[in-house]
């Protein structure tokens, strides 16, 4: 994981307050990096797409940012389009601004459907999502057949599979573009295991794959690096804190949603890390459900080599201790039920 679209900001900011000091008054925070690249943000009036257009527009990789959302988008992109960063921003309000929208992106950002409550599972979100999905997904087959797709509603083990079928269906479908974005479950593993080891989280890599709910979210805390003396005990309970992380945060919310400001910070990498990607910087390694070329689930969060196609290769799983191979055995049905799931609705509707 590279923060460096942060470091060019805090770069920026230093320069700024250099020049501050020197009495001169007006500076940009960020320079203009690379080729015009476009990012719509589909959902963008919510509780993710506004943090996230803000951080997607304080990244200099972004020439243009489209705002979509079914109401309330003129205003989110009329506060964010006077921040003096390089992209332009532009707000689409109500389906028959969609295509406009999307037209020409190079990146989508799908935060759009309903969060959470507590007592729910993601699953319970399954029959108002699917159909959000299923509908911005036919958008997106005939508007920008060939942009990056980041799929963040919930649940994402279905719905990656059901905007497959949509794009199958449209005769767009390409495997390297389609993303379903499990980087909170990263940043949280990282989190929680730096907190225990005391370590600089800045420096902390920990894989995480399987998918994103419950049981099938897998960290691989025997691969994380640098090294921390832990017990099967510690492991276990780092191991459950990733796997309940989300609902963590709907339980303390009560009743106001999900994980919002650190899913819109780990969408902003995960999109920034498709940027530098397509851009052709190497050696971009994020974990991301994709179509799976490692394990016979036709899709799994794996370590992924992004590159000008998207997908440029998806890793291997490394080796596992026999406590992640259990919980690998075990997390497999119920990944396999809910991709069915999404297959099963995206073929019958
Ligand atoms: N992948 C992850 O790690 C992760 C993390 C957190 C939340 N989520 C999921 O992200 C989704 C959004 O969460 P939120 O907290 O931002 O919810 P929210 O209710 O605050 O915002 C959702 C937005 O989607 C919009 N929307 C609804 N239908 C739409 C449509 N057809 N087209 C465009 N926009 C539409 C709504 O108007 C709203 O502005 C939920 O499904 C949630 O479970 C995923
Ligand atoms: O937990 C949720 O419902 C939202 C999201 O998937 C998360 O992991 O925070």
């Amino acid at each position: 994981m590279r923060p460096s679209m942060f470091r060019s900001v805090q770069s920026a900011i230093a320069r700024s307050n250099a020049s501050s000091s020197a009495r001169i008054p007006c500076r940009n925070y960020s320079v203009d990096s690379g080729p015009e690249r476009k990012v719509a943000v589909l959902g963008a009036a919510g509780g993710i797409g506004q943090p996230l257009a803000l951080l997607m527009k304080m990244n200099p990789l972004v020439s243009k940012l489209a705002l979509y959302d079914i109401a309330g988008t003129p205003g989110v992109a009329a506060d964010v389009s006077h921040i003096n960063t390089r992209s332009e921003v532009a707000g689409y309000a109500g389906e028959d601004q969609l295509g406009k929208a999307l037209e020409g992106s190079d990146v989508v950002i799908i935060p759009a459907g309903v969060p959470r409550k507590p007592g729910m599972t993601r699953d319970d979100l399954f029959n108002i999502n699917a159909g959000i999905v299923k509908s911005l997904c036919t958008a997106i087959a005939k508007y920008c057949p060939n942009a990056l797709v980041n799929m963040i509603s919930n649940p994402v083990n279905s719905t990656v599979p059901i905007a497959a079928e949509v794009f199958k269906k449209a005769g767009t479908y390409d495997e390297k573009r389609l993303f379903g974005v499990t980087t909170l479950d990263v940043v949280r593993a990282k989190t929680f295991y730096a907190g225990k080891a005391n370590l600089n989280v800045a420096e902390v890599n920990v894989p995480v794959v399987g998918g994103h709910a419950g049981i099938t979210i897998l960290p691989l805390f025997s691969q994380a690096t640098p090294k921390a003396n832990f017990s099967d005990e510690d492991i276990k309970a780092l191991t459950k804190r990733t796997q309940d992380g989300g609902t963590e945060v709907v339980e303390a919310k009560a009743g106001k949603g999900s994980a919002t400001l650190s899913m819109a910070y780990a969408g902003a990498l995960f999109a920034d890390a498709c940027l530098k990607g397509l851009n052709g910087v190497p050696d971009v390694v994020e974990c991301s459900y994709v179509q799976s070329a490692v394990t016979e689930l036709p899709f799994f969060a794996s370590k992924v080599r992004l590159g000008k196609n998207g997908v440029d290769e998806v890793l291997e799983l490394g080796p596992l201790s026999d406590y992640e191979k259990e919980n690998l055995k075990a997390l497999k049905p119920e990944l396999e039920a809910s991709i069915e799931k999404g297959i099963k609705f995206a073929s019958q509707s």
